[in-house]
């Protein structure tokens, strides 16, 4: 496993920011594990995922000549403070890139509307978010990019859960089904195979081991090893 997916999962657990028991998703799944970015709660937890963050676009990226991406979009809320972290890990690196986020509801008063930050109009927009389950965030993400005139230009999450939208009709998963429809690189710090690998590895997790590869096998967008 990479450095920066092992780096990740262990700060995730490290911070409770990824739990075992039963959770009810968005989707309304029931999960037997949950990945909260909230918990990343401090300066310097904060700062150790946005450089993971930084390590996986950067490898993802290293092959493009020109930069691929020159704006970060963090969708509301949890991307906020992700995109805003990576924004200051990169600023750390030398590059300065402008940054936006958007309220759920918009705001009536002041300044108004719903995005705050840079504009995002002739940008080509890299969307910084916590977790892929069904894609439904990503896809208003994208909507909402493409109706302020920018551009998505990528899509980078901390976990991709790899389930499928419908797994009765495609065990395609959300994020992939995204990545065809948008041709657009979803890069992910680790996925739930890279969970499944460490609980197989760590004696701390082996107990989880059996529920994760139960949730796989209903939901997951790969099966077996
Ligand atoms: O792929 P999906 O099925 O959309 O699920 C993943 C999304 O769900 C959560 O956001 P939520 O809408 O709960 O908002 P929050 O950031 O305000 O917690 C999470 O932060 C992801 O953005
Ligand atoms: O699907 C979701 O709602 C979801 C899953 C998860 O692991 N973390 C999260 O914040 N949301």
């Amino acid at each position: 496993m990479t450095d920066h997916r092992s780096r990740f999962l262990r700060l995730a657990l490290r911070v409770e920011a990824l739990r075992f028991g039963q959770f009810t998703l968005k989707s309304g799944r029931q999960s037997p594990y949950f990945f909260n970015a909230g918990r990343f709660d401090s300066g310097v937890a904060m700062a150790e995922l946005a450089s993971c963050y930084a390590d996986a676009i950067d490898a993802h990226f290293a092959e493009v000549d020109l930069p691929a991406f020159d704006m970060l979009f963090g969708p509301a809320y949890k991307g906020i403070p992700l995109a805003t972290a990576l924004a200051c890990e990169y600023a750390r690196r030398g590059r300065d890139l402008p940054l936006a986020f958007n309220r759920k509801e918009a705001k009536a008063h002041g300044e108004g509307g719903s995005l705050i930050g840079a504009p995002l109009a002739g940008r080509r927009v890299l969307i910084v978010d916590d977790v892929i389950t069904a894609g439904t965030a990503i896809r208003e993400a994208l909507a909402i990019i493409a109706g302020a005139g920018g551009t998505a230009a990528g899509i980078v999450i901390a976990l991709d859960r790899q389930e499928a939208v419908d797994p009765a009709t495609s065990r395609r998963s959300a994020a992939e089904t995204v990545a065809l429809e948008h041709a657009l690189p979803v890069v992910a710090v680790a996925s739930l195979h890279d969970l499944l690998a460490l609980a197989g590895a760590d004696a701390a997790l082996a107990a989880q081991r059996a529920q994760l590869i139960a949730y796989r096998d209903a939901y997951g967008s790969v099966i077996g090893d």
